[in-house]
């Protein structure tokens, strides 16, 4: 299947990136958001723990946390299969890793933090084109849960967050596909509407 052979090339290729060149990225990161007016405005964002070579969101989270602004990670959602919940995070929240090694808060019945809240969500990706499609881990995590964006009845910025090489010509879609409104990369910030 095409999707999964772009997939693992995009992923190789992120995962080859050196500490030095990760490092560097991550920097640069935080200086291309901040030059769009989204994640200024924004006060709830959702954000992700960097896995597989993925461009490391720390940085910004950091910016969040300093601004006043609300913090949120994606954890798997207990009972619904392939869905996510967004929980929030504080610098000394408690994490564990996920079935995939990822770091997620801890669920209580007091950090959960519903969609509709949500100003702004930083999409972790495999990779992306210049007319915001977005390709992920495969799971359909991101897909389903925000599903409701499709429909447009939520007004949630999506925005994900990538290296330069994780740019493709064009990548096919599928009906379920979310569209991303913009994609920063280290060098650049891409404005999708
Ligand atoms: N940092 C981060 N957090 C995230 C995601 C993500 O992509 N990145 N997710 C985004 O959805 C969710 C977790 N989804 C994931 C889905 C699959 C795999 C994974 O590693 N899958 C296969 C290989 C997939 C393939 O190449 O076909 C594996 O287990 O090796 C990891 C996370 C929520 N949190
Ligand atoms: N809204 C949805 N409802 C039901 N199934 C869905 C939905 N979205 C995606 N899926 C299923 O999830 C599977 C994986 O989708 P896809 O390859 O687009 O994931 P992805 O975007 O790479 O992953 P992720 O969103 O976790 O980063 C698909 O086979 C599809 O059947």
């Amino acid at each position: 299947m095409l999707r999964q052979k772009i997939r693992t090339e995009y992923r190789n290729k992120r995962q080859a990136l050196s500490a030095q060149q990760q490092s560097t990225a991550a920097n640069n990161l935080l200086t291309t958001c901040l030059s769009s007016t989204t994640l200024a405005q924004a006060k709830t964002i959702a954000c992700y723990i960097a896995n597989d070579g993925e461009i490391d969101p720390k940085a910004i989270i950091e910016y969040c946390w300093q601004h006043g602004k609300s913090v949120l990670l994606p954890v798997l959602h207990p009972f619904s299969k392939g869905h996510l919940l967004f929980v929030e995070y504080h610098p000394n929240s408690a994490t564990r890793k996920n079935c995939y090694g990822i770091e997620e808060p801890i669920v209580t019945t007091t950090n959960l933090c519903p969609l509709t809240n949500i100003q702004l969500i930083l999409t972790p990706l495999v990779a992306f084109d210049a007319q915001g499609n977005r390709l992920g881990m495969g799971g359909g995590y991101y897909d389903r849960t925000l599903a409701p964006i499709r429909r447009d009845l939520l007004s949630t910025q999506l925005i994900g967050l990538a290296h330069n090489c994780q740019q493709t010509d064009i990548l096919l879609t599928d009906s379920w596909d979310i569209p991303l409104n913009g994609i920063a990369t280290p060098e650049q910030y891409f404005d999708v509407g």
